[in-house]
């Protein structure tokens, strides 16, 4: 037995899976109680130890997630939308703190997941690095400073396995880029123009998604008017820094009130509220 909070991490096998066990166990301050994959994985039913190429820690991968979240206080899940959106239900059910970092989710998801936060605690970012989080509050006042002749562009870059475009961390910056123009993201968003596409139109902001080899992830927003141009940038050269963050997050989490929270709560980035 032990005080620290179980906590369970779905989608094990993937990149951030693995990233997230060896955060977990170097960090300390939480048990690994689960490790889930899809149904059908080759590793349902062995060892995580084993499988992740050491020695056999006692964590058995399944694909039950309501035995396993019965058992936790905390799941930790960067899989995918349609995973995502089953786990709010079952995580909110048990009682166990969600902490999200899926991104690629629809409006529709968005929404199951928003109604499984009013009854469980739920933290969720399309980027869970303080850099990135930091970035979204400089883009907003920059936003806010300048006018619409000014044009924002937001470039992205990504691995090869990426499955969504933008990114979670682009439409981010871009949600704080039209909040600080005072409007709504879904009216002026543009994305990856081709083809004949006429003049820019005044006051969208545009996105640009690279995938190419192994790039973890980068991000750029450009505001660009005549004869100047302003540029603030994020590099992430490694994973670890989105599981720290997560773990973080879970951490955080435990003693809050249900609720759908983000990474400036958890950072104390957001005044008046979580920290
Ligand atoms: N918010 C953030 O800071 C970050 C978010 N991400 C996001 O996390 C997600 C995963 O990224 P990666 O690890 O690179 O992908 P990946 O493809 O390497 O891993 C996803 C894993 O989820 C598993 N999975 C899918 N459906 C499942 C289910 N129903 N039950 C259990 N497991 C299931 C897959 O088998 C796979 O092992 C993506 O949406 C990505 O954009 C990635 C890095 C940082
Ligand atoms: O899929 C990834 O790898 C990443 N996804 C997140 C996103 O969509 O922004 C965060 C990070 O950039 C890595």
């Amino acid at each position: 037995m032990t005080d620290r909070p179980g906590v369970v991490v779905t989608g094990v096998s993937g990149r951030m899976g693995r990233m997230l066990v060896h955060e977990i166990e170097q960090d300390g301050r939480l048990a690994l109680t689960g490790a889930l994959e899809r149904s059908g994985h080759d590793w349902i039913g062995r060892d995580l130890g084993t499988m992740l190429g050491g020695a056999e820690t006692g964590v058995i991968v399944s694909d039950d997630a309501d035995k396993a979240f019965a058992k936790a206080q905390a799941v930790i899940d960067f899989t995918a939308p349609a995973a995502t959106v089953a786990f709010a239900e079952k995580a909110a059910r048990a009682g166990a703190v969600h902490v999200i970092g899926t991104t690629g989710l629809s409006y529709d998801d968005l929404k199951t997941i928003a109604a499984a936060g009013r009854r469980a605690v739920i933290v969720r970012a399309g980027n869970m690095s303080l850099g990135v989080n930091l970035l979204t509050q400089v883009t907003r006042q920059i936003a806010q400073a300048l006018g619409d002749e000014w044009d924002i562009e937001i470039v992205e870059a990504h691995h090869n396995r990426k499955a969504d475009a933008p990114s979670g961390t682009a439409l981010m910056l871009g949600e704080a880029a039209a909040e600080g123009r005072g409007v709504s993201l879904a009216d002026v968003s543009d994305r990856g123009r081709d083809g004949m596409t006429g003049p820019r139109r005044r006051g969208d902001i545009g996105f640009h998604a690279i995938r190419g080899g192994d790039v973890v992830g980068e991000h750029e927003v450009i505001f660009a008017t005549a004869g100047e141009r302003i540029a603030v940038r994020h590099i992430a050269s490694d994973r670890a820094l989105f599981a720290r963050g997560a773990v973080r997050a879970a951490l955080w989490g435990q003693d809050k009130a249900p609720g759908e929270y983000d990474m400036l709560d958890v950072l104390g980035l957001k005044p008046g509220r979580g920290t």
